[in-house]
């Protein structure tokens, strides 16, 4: 369940939607190539997202987390079913209206950051702001400066950055602009287990202090332990949804997956980057949020 029920309107000029989903999909089918060379990579999936909600996407690989995401965030287009952002059915709006969408109404974080290399830090964090015409609040814009711990490196173009810092960078920019949703496609894919959390810190203030609705692609249970709800796929459905998730038991429920799972994300000990009995929810530090300890072996991959 959402923590915080604040509720920050989009500083856009687009009237925010008084609908409590933040998103929805309805008999979302996307299916690629034709023929005998078909896939189906979402074979129907109706979901809700609630404003104010921390959601994880998991499932094994090519369970289709990427394209419901790409299909939710108005990236791709569903073979069938529809997909609304707030009241606005994306079916509706053409491409203009569609990147407008995207860029005064959601933000997006990727595994590999996608900062720009030749603008430093705070103006990568500023840029979707200004390409939308509009003011970057100040107050706002500090209060999130100071949460990322990266107030004196500002000035510093992203490569002079490590990877978890360039992170924190893209969750800042992705918060700035006060979208309707984050999107979060494997925000800590590319990161140990120590700046993993501050990732994860980041996205979960971003619901808890400044009320925004996040969605995250993650294979680590102990990630999608700080979510509200995990949303669990296998072929292209959703097989399960667990509220107030720990990482034990996001853990378990992808160990019941493992029918479906494909090579690459399970290592061999059957773990998906997790330690049982670390992190998640039950496990969290004096904060209240984040796993309290590292597993022995590299935690978040
Ligand atoms: N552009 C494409 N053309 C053809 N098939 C695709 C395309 N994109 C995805 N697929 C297929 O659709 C299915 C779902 O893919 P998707 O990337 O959504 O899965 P995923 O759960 O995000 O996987 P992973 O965890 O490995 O990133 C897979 O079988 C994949 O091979």
């Amino acid at each position: 369940m959402p923590r915080s029920r604040t509720r920050g309107g989009s500083a856009t000029g687009y009237t925010p939607a008084t609908s409590p989903v933040a998103a929805r999909a309805r008999g979302l089918v996307k299916e690629y190539g034709s023929g005998a060379g078909r896939v189906t990579a979402l074979a129907g999936v109706d979901l809700e997202l609630m404003r104010g909600g921390f959601t994880a996407i998991m499932g094994p690989s090519g369970s289709g987390k990427s394209t419901l995401m790409q299909c939710l965030a108005g990236l791709d287009t569903a073979t069938r079913g529809d997909v609304a952002i707030g009241d606005t059915e994306l079916g509706d709006l053409d491409d203009d209206a569609l990147t407008e969408l995207r860029r005064d109404r959601l933000g997006f974080v990727f595994q590999a950051f996608n900062l720009l290399p030749t603008l430093s830090a705070l103006e990568n964090i500023t840029l979707p702001v200004e390409i939308a015409g509009r003011r970057v609040d100040r107050a706002h814009l500090d209060r999130i400066v100071e949460a990322t711990g990266l107030a004196d490196r500002l000035g510093h173009r992203p490569g002079a950055l490590s990877g978890g810092q360039q992170q924190r960078v893209a969750v800042a920019r992705a918060l700035v602009a006060r979208p309707e949703l984050v999107f979060a496609d494997e925000p800590t894919g590319n990161l140990d287990s120590g700046a993993g959390v501050r990732v994860l810190d980041l996205l979960r203030r971003g619901v808890d202090e400044w009320g925004r609705t996040v969605v995250m692609v993650t294979h680590d249970p102990r990630a999608a332990a700080y979510a509200d709800r995990v949303v669990f796929l296998a072929d292209g459905r959703i097989v399960d949804d667990l509220a107030d998730p720990t990482a034990d038991g996001v853990f378990e429920r992808m160990r019941g997956l493992d029918g479906h799972a494909g090579p690459g994300h399970d290592g061999p000990d059957g773990r998906v980057g997790v330690e049982p009995g670390a992190g998640g929810r039950a496990d969290r530090g004096p904060a209240g949020r984040g796993p309290v300890r590292d597993g022995a072996r590299g935690v978040w991959r």
